[in-house]
């Protein structure tokens, strides 16, 4: 229930309710207290990217700009970065708001990470939205969490999709979650089906553990049927079972997790194999582009073995 001092702290911080954008804006005091607001230094641009190109013809925009701070280097971007996005609920409770009011600046941090990372041009997001563990959570959370997903899609995704271009995937089981929100998200599926942009992929109702069971499940089915035999089972075979398989991506480069846990959380167990884990102590709601400019450099300045050695 949201009392009169919580109505009053989310007007001091700007927020609106009811489908209306929620994150605080710049220009609020006490936003600017709590958060650094920075919009990081465009040094330098990718060649490859049509910008560069067609600023050489005195042409500003383009639809594929790709603006990169100048400490990082276009060839050393990841192409897949995967999130979890931790601590929403913290983030509010430090500020004596309810934990929706949490989750809803999540939201809006999320869509802003996924436009940086496109203007910086990685090529696949995956964010950790929902884990099948979070069912345990009180039922009124879990409530609201699936009416914040529609809340935030609806608009979000619409402008993603429509106006930035991007490619939407959703993995996880979404049988159990609310009708309108399967019907939205396959809907948003469908519409971004020709889009070219960066691939954004939602996991709803996602777990690790058990994305590996049913690929297991199912190749031993297919064992049992006689379609395979047990001597073509392989890593390539396996990774074509999991939930991920049919969406044309890298397993991931680098993985954010904010919040200060240093755990994986039961999220894309197999894929995260040789991912490059990142870890930030703020709040998600709190993650901002310079955030993600400092987790990028630190990326490119590790060396990236597979196992192998480089002495
Ligand atoms: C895809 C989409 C539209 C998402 C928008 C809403 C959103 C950001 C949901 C994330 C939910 C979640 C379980 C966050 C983790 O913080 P927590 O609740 O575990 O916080 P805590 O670690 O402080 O308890």
């Amino acid at each position: 229930m949201l009392s009169l001092q919580h109505l009053r702290i989310a007007a001091t911080i700007n927020i609106r309710f009811a489908n209306k954008p929620l994150m605080p804006h710049g220009a609020s005091k006490h936003w600017a207290q709590q958060s650094r607001i920075r919009y990081g230094p465009t040094g330098s641009i990718n060649p490859n990217s049509c910008l560069s190109k067609l600023s050489l013809a005195g042409v500003s925009k383009c639809a594929d700009q790709i603006e990169l701070p100048k400490e990082l280097k276009p060839e050393l971007m990841p192409k897949h970065v995967a999130v979890i996005m931790d601590g929403n609920r913290r983030w509010a409770k430090s500020r004596g708001l309810p934990v929706q009011l949490g989750h809803r600046a999540g939201g809006q941090a999320m869509k802003q990470l996924a436009l940086n990372c496109k203007k910086f041009g990685v090529q696949v997001v995956t964010i950790f939205a929902f884990s099948s563990e979070n069912w345990v959570r009180p039922k009124e959370e879990v409530d609201f969490l699936m009416n914040v997903f529609e809340d935030v899609l609806k608009p979000d995704l619409k402008e993603l999709i429509l106006q930035k271009d991007m490619r939407l995937s959703v993995v996880g089981n979404r049988s159990q979650l609310p009708e309108s929100l399967q019907n939205l998200l396959s809907s948003s599926e469908e519409f971004a089906k020709s889009n070219r942009g960066m691939r954004l992929i939602l996991a709803l109702n996602y777990s690790g553990r058990y994305d590996i069971t049913q690929a297991t499940k199912n190749i031993a089915a297919k064992v049992r049927n006689g379609v395979l035999q047990v001597e073509d089972i392989n890593e390539s075979l396996f990774e074509q079972h999991l939930q991920t398989n049919g969406i044309d991506f890298p397993n991931p480069d680098m993985l954010i997790r904010t919040s200060g846990e240093l755990r994986m959380s039961n999220f894309m167990l197999w894929q995260l194999a040789y991912t490059e884990l990142l870890f930030f102590d703020k709040m998600f709601p709190d993650f901002d582009e310079a955030d993600l400019v400092e987790g990028l450099t630190a990326f490119q300045r590790r060396q990236r073995r597979f196992g192998g050695h480089k002495y």
